[in-house]
Order: structure tokens, then C-alpha cells, then sequence
């Protein structure tokens, strides 16, 4: 007999695993840290809110194109990390005590496994008839010379710093240095971003990534084809020594904020005591129903997949939730799309195969490229820069993939998302749908006419 019929690890997207119908179970969850994960403590949620106060900040600089002319008086960041936070600091308690009052057992201390369905917390050894895992990741750390030495800056802390720095270096040209520069940039500091490959945000569309880097170009001290060879104590803060293209460099900051990318946590979790199988990266191996190699154990969000992204979490949770009551009928995430947006200035979104992956994998395509500029919106805005471009394949007429840069990009994603989603042509999306005159959705109308 277990202790537990389920034990969930990690209260990120794990603690919403728990329905109605399992009241009658004997369940715990162990979260060592605070209730709601990276998202809501240290990702999605507070930098979007951040975000959204940028974008208030840049949009006063930029009116002056539209004939509005305005200053920026004063960005008060102390205000605007105080509504950040203090609209998310005091869930963790109340998540806690709702979970206490709906029967599921709390323990605050790490989980690490000591064998397939037992864990280690605390002084405890417990037993789940059911275990998941869903311990997330954290940020990686670069090995780079120095860097043990000096105080620097993960996604975890930057959002909680005491004020805006004037000078910030951010190592990566990834989601987070495309945000969090946004986001410092806006409130005044003078952000040098430290990539390694030729473009920021190598992952998109070759032209989406080439649009964002040369607009970026413009607001950021941009170190493209750049390695950080070491980094040091400096009067101002941190020296950060680097070489790219011009030769060796010093970038002499305030602030260092590593943002190369995030590891799974598994490693803290000791997986192989439990005989769980993980890939090269260090993510828990499953099938598409969750299920890892080991009976009765599975897994989800960043501890699992690649995406790192919430909204993947969160439908596998769903589907978890399911598999973990209904064994004889396990379901599967309907689709491998996984859409994203990069929410910085200006915005990204994105779904399915880029241009270059059509070609590399030799699949037969076509593509549309839409400028908003076309569109009566897209005037509105004064844009020239921004666009919506489409692949599709030329006999099913389906569409294969879709990028857009500019405002409103994940939001305008969405009809797009939909139809490859449910499988409309881009005849029937493009022609047997009305879109709403002048709004900017005419811009993913014209691109899917194009095609
Ligand atoms: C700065 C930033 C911004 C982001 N913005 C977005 C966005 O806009 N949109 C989006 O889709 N995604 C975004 N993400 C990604 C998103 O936050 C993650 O994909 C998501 O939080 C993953 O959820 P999870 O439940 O798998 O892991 P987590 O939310 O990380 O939860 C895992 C939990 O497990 C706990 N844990 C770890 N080890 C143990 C252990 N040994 N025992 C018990 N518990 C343990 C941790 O303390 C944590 O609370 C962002 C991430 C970052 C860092
Ligand atoms: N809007 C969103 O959905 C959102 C926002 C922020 C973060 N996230 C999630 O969090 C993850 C982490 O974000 P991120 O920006 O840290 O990672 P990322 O994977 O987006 O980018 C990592 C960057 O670090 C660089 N890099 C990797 N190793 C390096 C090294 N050793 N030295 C120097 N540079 C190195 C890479 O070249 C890349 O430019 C993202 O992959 C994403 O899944 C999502």
C-alpha cells in the first residue's frame, strides 16, 4: 500500500493537476519554493506586466511620428515593481491554504527520488502510487571565466531589482534578452546585448529574426557572431570582456543579466534513482501521454519537453489530468503545433515550419508576405516595418507555417493558429471568413489571399 495514490512534484503547472474528481484520492504535492512556478513568480507574468509599462514608455517616444509630441516625464520603478509584485507576491499563500483545505498534503522541502515511486522529502520517504513530476527548469549558466566572482543576474531576480540600472550587458540573443532589454531599454538603462550567432533570436523565421535584429540594432549596443571570453569586478559593476568580429571588447556595466537559455531541474531529483530515463538535455523522456519509462510516473511542462512554454504546460496538464483518472482511455495532445510570441518591441509570434526548415526538409511550399503597411491599420500606425509572412503547401493548401513581426503579433496569430489547428484551408480562412474593416486582422487576410 502507498502512502499517497498521487504525489505531484513541483507546484508550477502541477498544482493544477488537481480535479474535483480526485477528492476521494489521498494526494500530496511538494513544492520547495513558491506555489505557481516560474510563470507566475519569475517568467510569463510579471515580465509581460513589465512589459506592458515599456511599452506605455516607448509609445510616449514614438508618438512623435504620429504628430503627438510628448516627454517622458518619469519612469517610477519602485511603482511599478510594487504593482507587479504585490499583485502576485500574496498567491502563494493562498494557494498553499486552498490546497491544504481541499485535502492534499503540503510538503515544503525538495523531492528527490529514492527509488521508481518513492521520493525523499525532508526526513520523509513517501510513496505515491502515482508520482509527477513536474519540477520545471532553471535558468542555465553559462561557463564562462570570471563569472563565479562577480554578482549577475538571472530571469529569476531581474524583475525584483532595487532600481533600473544606467548600463545593463545581457549574454544571449534569445526570448529573454529580447523582452528584459525592452523592458530596461525603455526605463532608461543602456542595454548591450552579448549574442553569439549572427542574428537575435535565431529560433524565427530567418526574416523575422533579421527584421527584429536590425530594429534592435537601433535601440540596443548589439555584439552579433560575440563570445563573452570573461567577465570581472569593475568600478561601475562588471567588466565584461568579449570578442566578436571588431576584435576584443570591454562592456563596463552596471548590471550582468545571463540569459543563455534554461536547464530542467531533473538533475536536483536524482531521476536515475528512480530508473527514469532522460535525454541528452537532461529532459524526462515520455510518450505523448505523459508516461515515463517508469510505471506510474509521468511527467510535464519544462521538466519534459522542449517547448519551455506555459501555454504547452498547461495543455498537458490537461491531458495529464485526464490519463491520470481515465488509464484505460489515455489521451494525447491533438496536435505537435506550438505556437510562441516574444513579447518585446516589437513583438514576435510564431507557429510551425519556418521557410528555411520547408526547404531543409524538402517539402513543397509556398510562401506570402504581407507588409501591415498595406492594410488601413497598418497606415494608422505610420509601420514600415512589420509583417505577416506564410507558409503553405501549394496541393493541400494548408498552411504549414506562420510568422508575424509587429504590434499585436500574438494576437493577430491566433486566427491563423486556429485554422492549421482545425485544419482550414487557406482558401476557406482567407476567403469564407469575414474580417472586421479597417482592424489590423486584414493584414493576415491579405497574406492568406496572396497565397
Ligand atoms: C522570464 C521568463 C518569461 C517567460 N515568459 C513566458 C511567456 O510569456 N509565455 C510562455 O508561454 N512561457 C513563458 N515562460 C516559460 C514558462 O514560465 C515555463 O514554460 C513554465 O513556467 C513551465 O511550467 P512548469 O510547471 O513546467 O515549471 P515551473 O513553473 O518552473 O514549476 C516547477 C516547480 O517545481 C519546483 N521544483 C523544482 N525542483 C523541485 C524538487 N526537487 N522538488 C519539488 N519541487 C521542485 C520549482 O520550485 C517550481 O515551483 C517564461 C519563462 C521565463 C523564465
Ligand atoms: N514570451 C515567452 O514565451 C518567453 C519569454 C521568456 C522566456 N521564455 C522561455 O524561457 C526560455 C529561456 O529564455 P532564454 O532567453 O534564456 O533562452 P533562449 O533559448 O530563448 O535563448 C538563449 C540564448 O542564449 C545563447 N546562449 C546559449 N548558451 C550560451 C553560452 N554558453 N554563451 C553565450 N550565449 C549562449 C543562445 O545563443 C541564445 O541566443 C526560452 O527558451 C523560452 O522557452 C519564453
Amino acid at each position: 500500500m502507498h502512502d499517497y495514490d498521487l504525489i505531484v512534484i513541483g507546484a508550477g503547472s502541477g498544482n493544477m493537476l488537481f480535479t474535483d474528481e480526485m477528492t476521494r484520492m489521498r494526494t500530496a504535492i511538494v513544492e520547495p519554493d513558491r506555489f505557481g512556478g516560474t510563470c507566475l513568480n519569475r517568467g510569463c507574468i510579471p515580465s509581460k506586466m513589465l512589459v506592458v509599462a515599456a511599452d506605455a514608455a516607448l509609445a510616449v517616444e514614438e508618438s512623435a511620428r504620429l504628430g503627438v509630441h510628448a516627454r517622458l516625464e518619469r519612469v517610477d520603478w519602485p511603482a511599478i515593481r510594487a504593482r507587479v509584485f504585490g499583485r502576485i507576491d500574496p498567491l502563494h499563500e493562498q494557494s498553499v491554504a486552498y490546497r491544504r483545505a481541499s485535502g492534499v498534503d503540503v510538503f515544503t522541502e525538495p523531492a528527490r527520488f529514492i527509488g521508481p515511486r518513492q521520493i525523499q522529502v525532508g526526513d520523509r520517504a513517501i510513496t505515491g502510487e502515482q508520482i509527477v513530476v513536474a519540477s520545471g527548469s532553471r535558468p542555465a549558466i553559462p561557463a564562462i571565466p570570471g563569472l563565479d566572482g562577480v554578482e549577475f543576474h538571472t530571469s529569476d531576480t531581474i524583475m525584483r531589482i532595487a532600481e533600473v540600472p544606467r548600463s545593463m550587458a545581457v549574454i544571449g540573443g534569445g526570448f529573454i534578452a529580447a523582452e528584459m532589454g525592452h523592458v530596461f531599454a525603455a526605463f532608461g538603462s543602456a542595454v548591450s546585448i552579448v549574442q553569439r550567432g549572427p542574428r537575435l533570436l535565431m529560433a524565427e523565421d530567418e526574416a523575422v529574426s533579421q527584421r527584429f535584429t536590425d530594429q534592435a540594432a537601433r535601440r540596443f549596443d548589439l555584439h552579433l557572431d560575440t563570445v563573452v571570453t570573461s567577465v570581472e569586478r569593475s568600478a561601475t559593476g562588471v567588466a565584461v570582456t568579449v570578442t566578436g568580429p571588431a576584435g576584443p571588447a570591454v562592456l563596463d556595466v552596471e548590471v550582468l543579466l545571463v540569459a543563455a537559455g534554461r536547464q530542467p531541474n531533473t538533475d536536483l531529483l536524482d531521476a536515475t534513482a528512480a530508473g527514469l530515463a532522460l535525454d541528452a538535455h537532461g529532459h524526462l523522456v515520455t510518450d505523448e501521454t505523459y508516461r515515463t519509462n517508469v510505471a506510474g510516473v509521468w511527467s510535464l511542462g519544462d521538466a519534459t519537453n522542449h517547448f519551455q512554454l506555459k501555454h504547452m504546460a498547461n495543455a498537458e496538464m490537461r491531458v495529464l489530468t485526464h490519463n491520470l483518472i481515465h488509464p484505460e482511455a489515455l489521451r494525447r495532445l491533438p496536435t505537435g503545433l506550438a505556437p510562441h510570441a516574444v513579447f518585446s518591441h516589437p513583438q514576435i509570434a510564431g507557429v510551425g515550419l519556418t521557410e528555411a526548415q520547408a526547404v531543409e526538409q524538402g517539402i513543397d511550399h509556398v510562401v506570402a508576405v504581407r507588409p501591415y503597411s498595406d492594410t488601413a491599420y497598418g497606415w494608422a500606425l505610420e509601420d514600415t516595418e512589420s509583417f505577416v509572412k506564410l507558409v503553405a503547401d501549394p496541393t493541400t493548401r494548408l498552411l504549414l507555417g506562420a510568422h508575424i513581426i509587429g504590434p499585436q503579433a500574438a494576437t493577430l496569430l491566433q486566427p491563423l493558429l486556429q485554422g492549421m489547428m482545425l485544419g482550414l484551408t487557406v482558401d476557406q480562412l482567407g476567403r469564407e471568413v469575414l474580417y472586421v474593416h479597417p482592424a489590423l486582422t486584414e493584414v493576415v487576410e491579405q497574406a492568406l489571399l496572396e497565397l
